[in-house]
């Protein structure tokens, strides 16, 4: 299903949640929404699933208007299927039954003047048929379709041994894919995950992002996740939008959105890039505290990232050395990862005057860019060769690439 998103605003209380957001998701596709804590993702999510009103703009389903301001089509009636952070099962019905109810619900949609008021949630298919609502024959095939579903997908998610088990006889992992499952059996087209992922503990979680890859690729469903963690946007989207304060800053697929930022937000969030501060002068950039003649070729560095006088620079992107030319840091924290080393460095202070940091306010006051704190990683050999102790000072330069580095001697005639 495809599901598009034309200039929607909300208003939660007296607050604007959402603000102008326009997005389109191709059938199929897998969109992760990521930001910060308290960015709007999960009213997005809940916007899409017609959980919330609009104050403005529209949402449609396969060119269908399900949302605009006035009117929303109810959730039951979207054919959506969700899974919430917390699994959100119900603890008296058995796995089997938790794929069985949506199945109903649809169902009933579809024989509602028939079954109107004949209390069709009884614990079982077989229950609920009985009331005899149906004639023998459609009775028979009702069951047949839905048992065979569940089937399918009891097998999908590999809960097959399971299905007669309660909530509180399941493990975690067990548990999120009832969940999903449960949301499969509402509706193939469309699946909203809300961060599903946020209680497993690492591992688990690493085969749960797999299986979920399984499945978009099993299912064909559309799938629109929301995370604030960016490694598992990265490794499982075909669209990333970034969202802040509301609004989407930035929609591309992972590599884009990884490799070309546009805006500091979006560099530091995304990619945990350096917001390295310094001074522009056209297409070159003079780091500040830099010691030596090297300036950097900016040409491919967007225009936010000059207003706001700073420097992207990813973490793979640096070189560590023990003496300049580069940047003077502070090493404040190392942390074996086994294959790397990574550490966090701060730009040393005493090289530096903050008054000469052109830093823009509103682009970074959520940021700490003032007191620049980032990471980098060197392998545990250079890490042995080059440092020893947090607290030391070493330095810092952007890995040559051929085409990213002048000398500031030359290119100063330039500019
Ligand atoms: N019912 C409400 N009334 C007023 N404000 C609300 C309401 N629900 C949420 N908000 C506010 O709306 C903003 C967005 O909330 P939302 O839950 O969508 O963010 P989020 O990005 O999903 O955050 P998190 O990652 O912490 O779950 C937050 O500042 C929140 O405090």
């Amino acid at each position: 299903m495809k599901v598009e998103l034309s200039g929607v605003s909300v208003k939660l209380g007296n607050r604007t949640v959402l603000r102008e957001v326009s997005l389109s998701v191709p059938s199929g596709a897998f969109l992760a929404v990521l930001g910060p804590s308290g960015s709007g993702k999960t009213t997005l999510l809940h916007a899409i699933a017609g959980f919330v009103p609009l104050e403005s703009g529209t949402i449609s389903f396969d060119g269908q208007i399900v949302s605009r301001a006035g009117y929303r089509l109810p959730p039951e009636e979207r054919e959506v299927g969700v899974v919430f952070q917390s699994f959100a099962l119900w603890p008296h019905m058995t796995v089997e039954e938790h794929i069985t109810f949506p199945l109903l619900q649809r169902r009933r949609r579809r024989f509602r003047t028939e079954l109107e008021g004949k209390g069709i949630f009884r614990r079982t298919i077989g229950k609920y048929l009985s009331n005899k609502t149906q004639s023998k024959p459609k009775e028979d095939a009702a069951v047949e379709t839905i048992e065979h579903e569940v089937e399918k997908l009891l097998k999908l998610t590999e809960l097959l041994p399971f299905r007669k088990r309660f909530p509180s006889e399941l493990s975690g992992g067990q548990k999120q894919r009832v969940a999903f499952a449960r949301a499969l059996a509402a509706s193939r087209k469309l699946l909203l995950l809300d961060e599903p992922f946020s209680h497993l503990d690492a591992p688990l979680r690493a085969t749960m992002q797999l299986e979920l890859a399984k499945l978009h690729r099993t299912t064909g469903s559309t799938v629109i996740f929301v995370t604030h963690d960016r490694e598992e946007a990265l490794a499982l989207a075909d669209l990333i939008a970034v969202v802040k304060d509301g609004r989407v800053v930035q929609i591309g697929p992972p590599d884009e959105v990884y490799l070309q930022p546009n805006s500091p937000f979006v560099a530091a969030f995304v990619a945990g890039a350096a917001l390295v501060p310094g001074t522009w002068r056209g297409k070159w950039f003079t780091p500040l505290g830099y010691v030596g003649d090297e300036v950097w070729d900016g040409t491919s560095i967007p225009p936010a990232f000059r207003e706001a006088g700073c420097f992207p620079v990813r973490p793979e992107e640096w070189v560590l050395r023990k003496y300049p030319p580069g940047i003077p840091v502070r090493i404040v924290r190392r942390a074996y990862e086994g294959r790397t080393v990574r550490l966090t460095v701060e730009l040393a202070a005493t090289e530096i005057n903050p008054d000469e940091v052109q830093c823009n306010e509103r682009e970074t006051a959520d940021w700490p860019f003032r007191k620049t704190s980032f990471d980098l990683f060197v392998s545990p050999q250079k890490y042995r060769d080059i440092c020893t102790d947090p607290g030391q000072i070493r330095h810092i330069i952007l890995r040559k690439s051929g085409t990213n580095i002048g000398s500031r001697t030359k290119n100063d005639n330039n500019v």
